[in-house]
């Protein structure tokens, strides 16, 4: 060989593809203020619009008086619900099929809700004339109980009054959605009525914000001479926003155009559709300018998609020597005022039925209420894909149950039931196929990593300690093995609104060996524009730094659903995957007849095409590329371009082994985070940093959300935690130093094997943390107490435990 050519190592070090920590390539922007958010956009006469929102939680509106606020000078519009009624945009479908008002109409269901919308020549304008509107209204009694619900006689839905069927079938009751069952119910009672062992537990897993550092908001632009409407926004899901701004408005979907910029944090909260954009496209149809409404942080915090607030209650069953026989799981799942859930449209619990876990666990049955109540509507992810936190928290919160029905130690019975190497794929009780899975490896290796049986010496010591008063620290043990379910989906049974959950790539490459390659999905801070460009740079041999990952602008970008459930990579990265095998394909052939050889004569070598045998003779794909932009072949068609639509064979199941090492001071309630280790295994790694990156964000949300953060409400519906003083969000203070590890088990179906990330380490953390608090008190007779622990809660759980006797 040339000894001027750089070596294979080289070459392939050049490339930056798979496995390769590379620098972010967004970071530049992001740390130096040149970041492109929604607030960035500032268009020549652009107005702002912001609400009127109910201060009740459940009253009528009466009247609504705009004069005060009109005369104020710099306000252009006051919209309400009557403004919008004769366009047909006073309402608007939810993702879960239900009707959610724009402005309220008639009625307001909880407080925040959105009742008239100013627009002004300036934002301090409008929120002075939004103090100005004055509307009467009459206070109805307010229900935030969903067990309460069901019984009322207080109709919430009043529009839906009569309606016995639902979008996901029949309702029981005025304030009763939807039941969602699945498994086999008879079964699974009949297995737990004849059960060594059944242990019982209710708990509430309650609700929270992701609370983004960026709020959600739109600009929009309507340009009537040329009949296009231009929205710019914090959209996760930009296409999908298209095709619904086209079937509410009537505006033929060409003439949309909806760009998603930088976005500052999704984390679920962007998904939906919220009343602010339609407001936004409507105020700019009737004024003719540019309108942008960016809401403030009360009202993100208020109004847009919660998450959780799922009360479950389980019964799981073993023999006496730990093997699990059955488990039974009832949901009652408080949505709020409307059914806004973000679930793909035939699982309106979302995957709430991978609550079996990573267990052999031989029948089951889930049942799901959805019911009103006046609390704000959302039902989004919050980092984890369609209510798998919630699963997960359920069955790590079980088995820890059942140990103590059991007298044995956790661990031991979660070994003694994991699906073990050679049952994959596995068909769970509740339907779904683990594609792939090694369990007690991770396990083992956890466990060992943490010197699990030194810990529970030290525990047992400690506990010890304490009864003879030498300290007032206890030790928690927090133990979760975690399966999650992303990827969403295969066409065949996951959709939303109807489009199926494919996702795509769209590549070119340009005449000198650069290329720009399109996606439909969009980052939120994940990283996509390096991550993609790796998986890129291996399947085509052109280095990742020399091609342009483009996420989000609909006039451009190939139809995607876009960017949640961690299924980026199981999706559209695999989409970006085959579409770069295309290219291969054709620039083998190309290669091939410039070396005047036969097509299968040629290999693919990092970055060129080698001649089998003779490695001295190849073409670079630099070459291939400028020779693809001449008259390569004869006859061939010029250019070297690709485009795949990808939908996926199965999801893909990422695992994960953690454990949390508490201490806590049971007279302050004050817990002491000492050692946190995550495994985490997402097939193959595309980008092993920014993985880690991920496991730091999510393990701190999850801390945030098993450690104190809450949308609570008082009893008449008031938000209690509306602003940053009073709703969690932790700091480098609360933080510990995260040890991460993994283990490498390629998903079998995904082109490259790799499955999602990003969501793993808030779907494993929350119950990890949670079950350390619990695992501390567990030797003083706690069996379960709810989350958030904050340290009050923790003080009065040592507090009914008698600890301070
Ligand atoms: N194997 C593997 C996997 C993955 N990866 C990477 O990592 C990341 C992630 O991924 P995923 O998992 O696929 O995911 P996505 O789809 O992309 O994303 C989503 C997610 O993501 C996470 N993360 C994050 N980060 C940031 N920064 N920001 C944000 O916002 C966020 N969000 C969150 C959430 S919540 Mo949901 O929405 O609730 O459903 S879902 C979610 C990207 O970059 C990728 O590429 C790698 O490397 N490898
Ligand atoms: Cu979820």
């Amino acid at each position: 060989m040339n000894d001027m050519t750089p070596d294979r190592e080289e070459r392939s070090a050049n490339l930056k593809g798979m496995g390769c920590s590379r620098k972010r390539v967004e970071d530049s922007r992001f740390t130096q203020g040149k970041g492109n958010y929604v607030d960035d956009i500032k268009l020549p006469g652009m107005l702002h619009g912001d609400f009127v929102r109910s201060p009740y939680a459940h009253a009528r509106v009466v009247s609504i008086n705009k004069e005060a606020a009109l005369a104020l000078p710099g306000v252009v519009a006051v919209l309400t619900a009557d403004d919008l009624r004769p366009l047909n945009l006073h309402w608007m479908p939810t993702l879960a099929g239900d009707k959610q008002m724009v402005l309220a109409d008639g009625k307001v269901l909880f407080q925040g809700q959105e009742v008239a919308f100013v627009v002004a020549s300036d934002r301090y304008v409008a929120a002075d004339a939004v103090e100005l509107v004055e509307v009467e209204y009459e206070e109805l009694p307010v229900i935030t109980d969903p067990f309460e619900s069901l019984k009322s006689d207080v109709v919430l839905r009043e529009d839906l009054e009569g309606q016995t069927e639902g979008a996901h079938g029949p309702r029981k009751h005025h304030n009763h959605i939807f039941t969602w069952e699945q498994g086999d119910e008879s079964g699974t009672n009949q297995v737990l009525d004849n059960a060594d062992v059944v242990a019982t537990e209710s708990m509430y897993y309650h609700r929270t914000h992701p609370c983004p550092l960026e709020t959600c908001g739109s600009v929009a632009s309507m340009d009537k001479v040329n009949g296009k409407l231009t929205l710019w926004g914090t959209f996760q899901a930009p296409h999908v926003v298209r095709t619904v701004a086209s079937l509410l408005s009537g505006i033929e979907e060409h003439n949309i155009r909806v760009v998603s910029p930088d976005i500052g944090g999704g984390f679920g909260n962007k998904v939906g559709v919220y009343p602010g954009y339609v407001c936004s496209i409507v105020a700019s149809i009737v004024t003719g300018v540019p309108v942008k409404w960016v809401e403030d942080r009360m009202e993100n915090l208020m109004s847009t998609a919660f998450a959780r607030d799922y009360h479950m209650t389980g019964k799981i069953s073993a023999t006496k020597e730990g093997k699990i026989t059955g488990l039974h799981c009832h949901v009652t799942a408080d949505h709020g005022g409307f059914d806004a859930c973000a679930d793909p449209t035939k699982f309106p619990a979302g995957f709430m039925n991978i609550c079996t876990g990573s267990y052999d666990i031989p029948v089951a049955y889930l049942a799901v209420d959805g019911v009103y109540t006046n609390k704000a509507p959302g039902g989004v992810s919050y980092r984890c894909s369609f209510r798998v936190t919630e699963a997960v928290y359920f069955i790590e919160r079980m088995i820890e149950v059942l140990a103590i029905e059991l007298g044995m130690d956790s661990a031991e019975l979660r070994r003694i039931n994991f699906i073990k190497k050679e049952q994959f794929p596995y068909t769970a009780a509740l339907g779904w196929e683990y594609d792939s899975g090694d369990y007690h490896t991770a396990w083992d290796k956890a466990l060992k990593a943490v010197d699990y049986d030194g810990l529970r010496k030290e525990q047992a010591e400690r506990v010890e300690a304490f009864k003879r008063g030498e300290t007032r620290t206890l030790m928690g043990i927090g133990l979760t093995f975690f399966t999650e379910i992303v990827g969403a989906g295969p066409v065949k049974n996951c959709d939303i609104l109807g489009m199926g959950m494919f996702d795509s790539c769209e590549i070119r490459i340009h005449p000198t060996g650069s290329a720009i390659a399109r996606l439909g999905t969009i980052s939120q801070g994940q990283g996509h524009a390096t991550t993609f460009a790796q998986i890129l740079a291996s399947e085509i041999g052109i280095s990742a730094d020399s091609i342009t990952i483009e996420e989000g602008d609909t006039d451009t970008a190939p139809y995607g659903l876009g960017t949640y459930g961690s299924r980026s990579t199981p999706v559209a990265g695999a989409a970006t995957a085959m579409a770069g095998r295309k290219i291969r394909a054709k620039a083998q052939m190309i290669a091939a007849y410039l070396l005047e050889v036969h097509d299968d004569d040629v290999e693919f070598d990092i970055d060129r095409f080698v001649v089998k045998g003779a490695p001295e003779k190849f073409k670079t794909m630099k070459e291939i590329a400028y020779a693809a932009y001449n008259q390569a072949i004869p006859g061939l068609e010029p250019g070297l371009e690709a485009v795949s639509y990808y939908d996926p064979p199965n999801m893909t199941y990422p695992f994960g082994a953690y454990v949390c090492v508490m201490d806590i001071d049971v007279d302050t309630g004050v817990p002491e985070i000492r050692r946190f280790y995550a495994l985490d295994d997402c097939g193959t790694r595309i980008n092993p940093m920014i993985i880690e990156g991920q496991i730091h964000g999510g393990l701190t949300e999850a801390l945030a959300v098993a450690l104190g953060q809450e949308i609570a409400y008082d009893d008449i519906g008031n938000v209690k935690t509306g602003t940053l003083m009073d709703f969690f969000l932790p700091t480098a203070w609360e933080v510990p130093n995260y040890e991460t590890d993994f283990t490498v088990t390629p998903s079998p179906h995904h082109p490259i094997g790799a499955k999602g990330v990003g969501e793993s380490p808030h779907v494993g953390g929350v119950p990890c943390f949670s079950n350390a608090v619990q695992d501390a008190f567990r030797p003083f007779g706690n069996r379960h107490t709810n989350m958030p622990h904050d340290h009050w809660r923790i003080w009065q759980t040592a507090n009914r435990l008698g600890l301070h006797d």
